[in-house]
């Protein structure tokens, strides 16, 4: 469980306020996006629920607890793949579990399960340099997922592919994710990605930051092409690009 209490950020030296006053709850293994214009404090928010910055008022609490700095519960996923180019696929993925002290047998293991769910079983031995920017964040994906984390913090994890290369990432994502349930929280700027893959959209709205409207996705999993050409998630991506579209005209 996430929660947000009343969550403020101001940046100094000029008192930008970042974020206002954001509250929200998010349930274990929901899968929320959050969608907003350039500026609206959206990774921000993703920075202080992954405790690398702190709130300057209200608090954010995993589990109950107050985060107090990045932690093996949250796996964080960015825009860039930041994979170690000098080591493998498979050496990538153990990476996290090497430093939690995991033997050799059981990390191999680990890392080829999560190599397999995202679909890159032969190339576990090829170094990043030779892999698609698809195919690198799919590591990323399965590096987070290695050390067992129960969130997914993921940040524009697909806008840096191709629209084509970032439909099939959607659905891997799901796909992994329907096996392997865990709270996701996605920043996208892309209001298709948006609704094609949560339980519920947060769309935010700038100066400040905040929460402008959230929209339930009541599309059932698993989502498929079928879903996402009908009539009601044109519907729902009709409602969160009005609302994310409708405020950018407000100065
Ligand atoms: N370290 C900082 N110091 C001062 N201002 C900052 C800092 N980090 C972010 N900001 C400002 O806070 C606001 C929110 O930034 P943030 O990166 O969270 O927005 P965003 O919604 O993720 O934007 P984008 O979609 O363009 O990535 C922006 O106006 C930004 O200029």
């Amino acid at each position: 469980m996430i929660t947000l209490e009343h969550v403020g950020k101001v940046y100094p030296p000029k008192d930008f306020v970042a974020l206002g006053d954001v509250s929200l709850r998010i349930g274990n293994n929901e899968f929320v996006t959050v969608v907003g214009p350039s500026g609206c404090g959206k990774t921000t928010l993703m920075n202080i629920l992954a405790g690398l910055e702190t709130p300057t008022s209200g608090r954010a609490l995993v589990g109950g607890r107050p985060v107090d700095g990045p932690g093996p519960d949250r796996g964080v996923i960015f825009q860039q793949y930041a994979l170690f180019p000098w080591l493998t696929v498979r050496k990538n993925v153990e990476f996290g579990l090497r430093e939690k002290g995991v033997p050799a047998a059981e990390r191999r293991r680990i890392a080829d399960h999560f190599i397999a769910l995202v679909g890159l079983t032969e190339f576990a031995d090829a170094l990043p340099k030779t892999l698609s920017g698809g195919m690198k964040q799919r590591v990323a994906i399965a590096r987070a997922y290695a050390v067992d984390p129960s969130i997914l913090l993921m940040d524009e994890p697909f806008g840096a592919v191709d629209a084509l290369t970032r439909v099939r990432l959607q659905e891997q994502l799901l796909a992994t994710w329907s096996r392997e349930k865990r709270t996701v929280v996605f920043i996208t700027h892309d209001v298709d990605e948006a609704v094609f893959l949560a339980n519920r959209v947060v769309v935010m709205a700038a100066r400040p930051g905040r929460i402008a409207e959230i929209v339930d996705v009541d599309l059932p999993y698993p989502r498929t092409e079928e879903i996402r050409l009908s009539p009601q998630f044109t519907a729902l991506r009709h409602r969160v690009w009005s609302a994310v579209h409708h405020q950018e005209l407000v100065p």
